[in-house]
């Protein structure tokens, strides 16, 4: 099978992180990039780790270059800043698979999105979170993907096992250190290099931040009641990289030995999401560049606490990972095809 892609945003991070991915799919030919204010630029100008890309002009980003008559795209992702991608997507057919790494259509509930992006809402997608209950029956042959927001999907990774299996009481408290890149690569005043490098720093604090509505949508779909999420995120001095500290009430019962039964069964099939063995714990370093995401998980007896820690690379299995897991999962093919667990160290 050879799968046409095109790549929308392709002078972005998540852009330019999912290029490297396709470069090394076995199954895909690159088609059309675009971009915004870069269009007519070279790719090797704007992405130099792309080599075999360097020479590749970016064109614009209209429908007409995504799906027009002889590009020849299977499938088009859509890389874009959220609230971007809907237009776009609504001129696109019905035939050709649209992913969208962006927010538009992650969100069920209109209201939420209203009340978090402060625009109209455009709709939902099947999610792309395959390691959910029920996801991947929902991307088998779907036509269009929503991927999930990178916090998202560090704190869905770490608490689903305990929400599926009843462990946790509907009550979530989250705090997750980002790298800069998880911010877009549009420069903005607070990621210059001498406010970031040597500090950290909490932003979007008191259940403001975009993620939370979707971090709650994830958890109450697996818990099978409405759970609520305080979520923190803190920005870290590192380019990539999310570590997620998550914790939950424990219902009675719940021993250090019942939680690790949990998550072993839960997660024994999955092929990016490892539970580390006891003792060890997860860190972004052993996840950079790799799509696979590290667990681990602990009962805090004085608490009562169940302690749940995760680590993923937010442009890999944090979007562009995420995306092609996918797209795989959408067009039949192995899920693994063309993604890594290996990560670079040190
Ligand atoms: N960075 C991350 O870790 C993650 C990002 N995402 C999502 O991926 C999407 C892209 O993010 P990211 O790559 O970080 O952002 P960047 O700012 O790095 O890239 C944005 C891309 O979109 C293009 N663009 C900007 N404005 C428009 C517009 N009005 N119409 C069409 N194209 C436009 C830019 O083109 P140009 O440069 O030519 O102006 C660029 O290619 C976002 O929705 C983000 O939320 C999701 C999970 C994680
Ligand atoms: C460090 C940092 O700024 N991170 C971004 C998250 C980016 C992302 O993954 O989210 P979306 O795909 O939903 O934009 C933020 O907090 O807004």
């Amino acid at each position: 099978m050879t799968v046409r892609a095109a790549v929308a945003g392709a002078s972005g991070y998540a852009g330019g992180e999912l290029l490297r991915l396709l470069l090394a799919h076995p199954e895909v030919e690159i088609g059309a990039l675009t971009g915004n204010s870069n269009a007519g630029q070279r790719l090797g100008a704007l992405q130099p780790h792309l080599l075999p890309l360097a020479d590749r002009v970016l064109e614009e980003t209209t429908a007409e270059v995504l799906t027009g008559q002889g590009r020849r795209h299977d499938v088009v992702f859509l890389a874009l800043p959220h609230g971007q991608s809907a237009a776009v997507a609504e001129q696109l057919g019905p035939d050709v698979l649209v992913i969208d790494m962006g927010a538009d259509f992650r969100l069920k509930d209109a209201a939420d999105w209203e009340k978090y992006y402060g625009s109209a809402h455009a709709g939902t997608w099947p999610y792309g979170l395959a390691e959910l209950p029920g996801a991947r029956a929902a991307l088998e042959g779907a036509k269009r993907v929503a991927v999930p927001g990178c916090y998202p999907t560090a704190a869905s990774l770490a608490l689903f096992p305990a929400y599926a299996a009843g462990l946790a009481e509907a009550e979530a408290v989250i705090v997750a250190a980002s790298g800069t890149s998880g911010a877009g690569k549009a420069p903005k005043p607070h990621l210059l290099g001498s406010e970031v490098m040597g500090s950290m720093s909490p932003y979007g604090v008191g259940g403001v931040h975009r993620h939370t509505p979707e971090m709650i949508q994830n958890l109450s779909a697996a818990a099978g009641e409405p759970v609520t999420v305080s979520f923190t995120p803190t920005l870290a001095p590192m380019p990539r990289g999310i570590l997620a500290t998550c914790s939950a009430k424990a219902r009675d019962g719940v021993t250090g030995e019942s939680l690790r039964a949990v998550y072993e069964k839960a997660l024994a099939d999955e092929p990016f999401v490892h539970l580390l063995p006891e003792g060890q714990w997860p860190a972004t370093a052993s996840v950079y560049g790799s799509n696979a995401v590290q667990v681990q998980v602990a009962y805090d007896e004085n608490a009562g606490r169940i302690i749940a820690i995760s680590a993923i690379d937010n442009l890999t299995k944090g979007t562009a990972g995420g995306a092609v897991q996918s797209m795989n999962l959408a067009l039949g093919l192995d899920e693994t095809t063309g993604l890594s667990t290996i990560g670079v160290a040190p």
